[in-house]
């Protein structure tokens, strides 16, 4: 019998760092998360403790604030630049995977004028990215998360089995709620326009949700994604992953009092986990791509 090393990987996970953008009194926020993740010709150091080929992880952070440095723009270009730089300045290391979240600030607006420095954390959701470089290609996928939505209507859900288990009343209107995480991958890495694609995916994702008259959150999924991939041409592909934030009517009889589809109890868990992801027919192969 042998032992043998598998496969294996590193980085830094969680790099926080901000970075601010002076144009005069008006400042900018950049908020990232940024972990970096190698791999390559490592062995040495899992078997024999040899470290010359092992990019310290302290100094793959210090690099994501180095590089920050000369601007952040778009996360998806930030990241290239990251996974390319490691994998081609190590000759030990052979794929590197940056993956970015992007905290939503939104600039106050006081007494109607937009404020100069002064920002709200949003709800609008955290915007992702994922690269991959193996020291030809790349790959990038975007995404969203924590974009929580809801309909108060137009939402039903009928027609499912009932067996001995089910006690899950049929209902014709309910509340239809969730927490959107969704990520999408780009055919391509060239000549992208990053913040038009998410901008116009995250709209896509939002009116879709809104507009859809709703059999089940499958089924809304399914509209969702679609509606990326008819508006955005560089997006293959789009996964989806919807937990069903249900809302249940309050029984309030006890009381004494009736219940005309206006008090509900959110519950948080369990929830349902709806996941699915909706693709073109002719999209090429993931190669390293994904989460
Ligand atoms: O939209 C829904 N899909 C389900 O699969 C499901 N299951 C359930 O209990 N409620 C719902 N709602």
């Amino acid at each position: 019998m042998g032992i043998v090393l598998g496969d294996n990987q590193y980085g830094k996970a969680e790099v926080r760092v901000v970075r601010l953008d002076r144009d005069g009194e008006r400042h900018a926020v950049t908020d990232l998360n940024v972990s970096t993740t190698l791999s390559g010709d490592l062995a040495d150091t899992h078997l024999t403790g040899a470290n010359d080929k092992v990019l310290a992880t302290d100094t793959q952070k210090n690099t994501v604030f180095a590089f920050a440095r000369d601007g952040i723009g778009e996360i998806e270009d930030f990241g290239l630049r990251l996974a390319r730089h490691f994998v081609a300045t190590q000759p030990s290391i052979h794929r590197a995977r940056v993956a970015i979240e992007r905290f939503p600030w939104a600039r106050l607006d006081v007494g109607g004028v937009p404020a100069a420095h002064s920002f709200a954390r949003s709800a609008e959701g955290t915007r992702l990215a994922v690269v991959h470089h193996d020291g030809e290609r790349s790959w990038v996928t975007g995404g969203i998360r924590d974009l929580t939505v809801l309909n108060s209507t137009d939402s039903e859900f009928w027609g499912f089995p009932r067996d001995r288990y089910t006690t899950l009343a049929e209902t014709k209107d309910r509340i239809l709620a969730t927490a959107v995480a969704a990520s999408w991958r780009f055919g391509r890495t060239e000549d992208v326009d990053w913040a038009g694609a998410y901008t116009t995916a995250r709209a896509a994702l939002l009116t879709a949700f809104a507009d859809t008259y709703s059999y089940s959150l499958q089924q809304t999924l399914y509209a969702m994604g679609a509606r990326v991939l008819e508006h955005v041409p560089e997006i293959v592909e789009v996964r989806l992953s919807l937990p069903n934030k249900h809302h249940f009517l309050s029984d309030l009889s006890a009381f004494g009092l009736d219940n005309p589809d206006e008090v509900y109890y959110a519950a948080d868990r369990p929830y349902g986990l709806i996941e699915g992801t909706v693709l073109r027919d002719d999209a090429p192969e993931p190669g390293l791509a994904w989460s």
